[in-house]
């Protein structure tokens, strides 16, 4: 019998069978997540299949956010923010609110995600959880719902793609515009239903909140679960900030077999990647930043799961201190938790960026999914942290968004045009200590 991957182990260990690719499994759940956009017909479905007796197998390790529309932006979206509340007081499940965050930031900042553990969450980043070695995935409400009550979900094992990346990454080169390229190079359906495993030196040499970059977009190339392999900095970022929630009991030496069996190995050299700048309208159009430098933005978007955490805000404010704007592009900097805005205002990083021009707004998803807070209009061109562009994705059906790094944010607010980070200076943040600083 053939080793095994991270995902096979971990579903192993979470149903007490082999699990093998292709395997079904019936999986004990760690964590529970749903949102004000997914969580209303959780509750529903929840009610359907409980009855009288309703109660939730885990509330501790059930979590609520109100996040997508946040604060509310209309009546549907304050009643659905009821919603949630209702239900968390009414079934004790954890509830975080407006403000305090992105579900999939809160969960890993207050510890609730730690390696070798299985998250489902009611969206599809959930994802997500994979940088700090957990099986993180998004779920339907109605599976969420079930397993609201159960603590159990059936999952296919699934295959797993490795991509590895040796050596050093340039300067100016970060986990986006590796996850950027991979997904350029597999295509936007390259890895469906498949659990994808990210190593090799210059993977491992990335901090966490970059880990995190990597397993978030996986979902953008169709996978099931993205898992950066787990090690002694992971240990130490559970143990600087999620005590209160759980032990920091961390299985460091959780990794895959070296005889596991991958559907694909994909491997590359670092200091070969350059930049990556994904073209209007889907992910996987990721080309060389030199290839569309040069390109004409109205608004730069700094935020979301994927990249609205300190060291991507800090990354912007530090190539725009001290100066301004082009006077051509607006920004918009939403960050990804509470904990990061206030991180963010003590460092004074807050103001270097509204100093240079810039709006800073509440923590959340803020435009990413174009419902508020900075959406587009018909012919804008956006530059964004994010990790989805589709045909409207942030606001008019008419609007194009390009999806790059923070320092490429950074690096093009200054020249109102898409420009190569390499070119001016940047920098690559190591601490993540906010996780000390949540006070939910
Ligand atoms: C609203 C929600 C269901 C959705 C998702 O699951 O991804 C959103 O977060 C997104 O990024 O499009
Ligand atoms: S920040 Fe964007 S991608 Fe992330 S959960 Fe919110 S809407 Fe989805």
């Amino acid at each position: 019998m053939t080793g095994k991957t991270l995902a096979e182990k971990i579903l192993a260990e979470k149903s007490g069978t082999d699990a093998r690719a292709g395997d079904y499994v019936e999986a004990a759940v760690d964590v529970m997540m749903a949102h004000d956009v997914t969580g209303p017909l959780a509750f529903q479905t929840f009610r359907e299949v409980t009855g009288d007796d309703a109660e939730l197998f885990a509330p501790e390790r059930t979590v609520l956010t109100i996040d997508h529309h946040a604060p509310a932006d209309g009546v549907r979206a304050a009643n659905n923010h009821n919603s949630v509340r209702g239900f968390a007081e009414e079934f004790g499940a954890v509830q975080y609110e407006v403000g305090d965050g992105i579900c999939h930031q809160v969960l890993v900042e207050d510890g609730f995600v730690a390696p070798g553990d299985l998250v489902i969450g009611a969206d599809s980043h959930s994802t997500t959880f994979g940088g700090v070695g957990a099986f993180g995935t998004g779920v339907g409400s109605t599976d969420l719902g079930t397993a609201f009550a159960t603590g159990e979900l059936w999952f296919r094992v699934p295959e797993t793609k490795r991509f590895e990346v040796g050596g050093d990454l340039q300067d100016g080169v970060y986990a986006k515009d590796l996850i950027l390229k991979f997904i350029g190079d597999v295509g936007f359906a390259g890895a469906t239903y498949d659990a994808v495993e990210f190593g090799g030196e210059a993977i491992q040499a990335l901090p966490i909140h970059e880990r995190i970059v990597l397993s978030n977009m996986t979902i953008e190339m169709g996978g099931k679960a993205g898992l950066v392999e787990p090690d002694g900095r992971v240990a130490r970022f559970l143990a600087a900030g999620n005590g209160d929630v759980r032990a920091a009991e961390v299985a460091t030496g959780l990794g895959p077999d070296a005889d596991a069996e991958y559907d694909a190995r994909f491997t590359y050299e670092g200091s070969e990647i350059d930049p990556q700048v994904s073209k209007p309208s889907n992910p996987e159009n990721a080309v060389p930043v030199t290839e569309v430098a040069g390109t004409a933005i109205d608004q730069l978007f700094v935020g979301t799961c994927t990249n609205g955490r300190y060291e991507d805000i800090k990354i912007v404010a530090d190539i725009l201190e001290g100066e301004r704007l082009h006077p051509d592009v607006r920004m918009v900097v939403v960050p990804a938790s509470k904990a990061v805005y206030r991180k963010a205002l003590e460092a004074g990083v807050l103001g270097t960026l509204v100093d240079a021009g810039a709006i800073f707004q509440t923590a959340g998803c803020g435009p990413c999914f174009g419902t508020h807070s900075g959406v587009l209009g018909d012919g804008d061109v956006c530059l964004a942290t994010a990790n989805r562009n589709f045909p409207g994705r942030e606001g008019s059906m008419e609007s194009r968004v390009y999806l790059a790094s923070p320092a490429t944010v950074g690096a093009s607010a200054l020249y109102g045009e898409i420009t190569d980070p390499r070119t001016v200076e940047t920098r690559r943040y190591d601490d993540y200590r906010v996780a000390e600083e949540v006070s939910s």
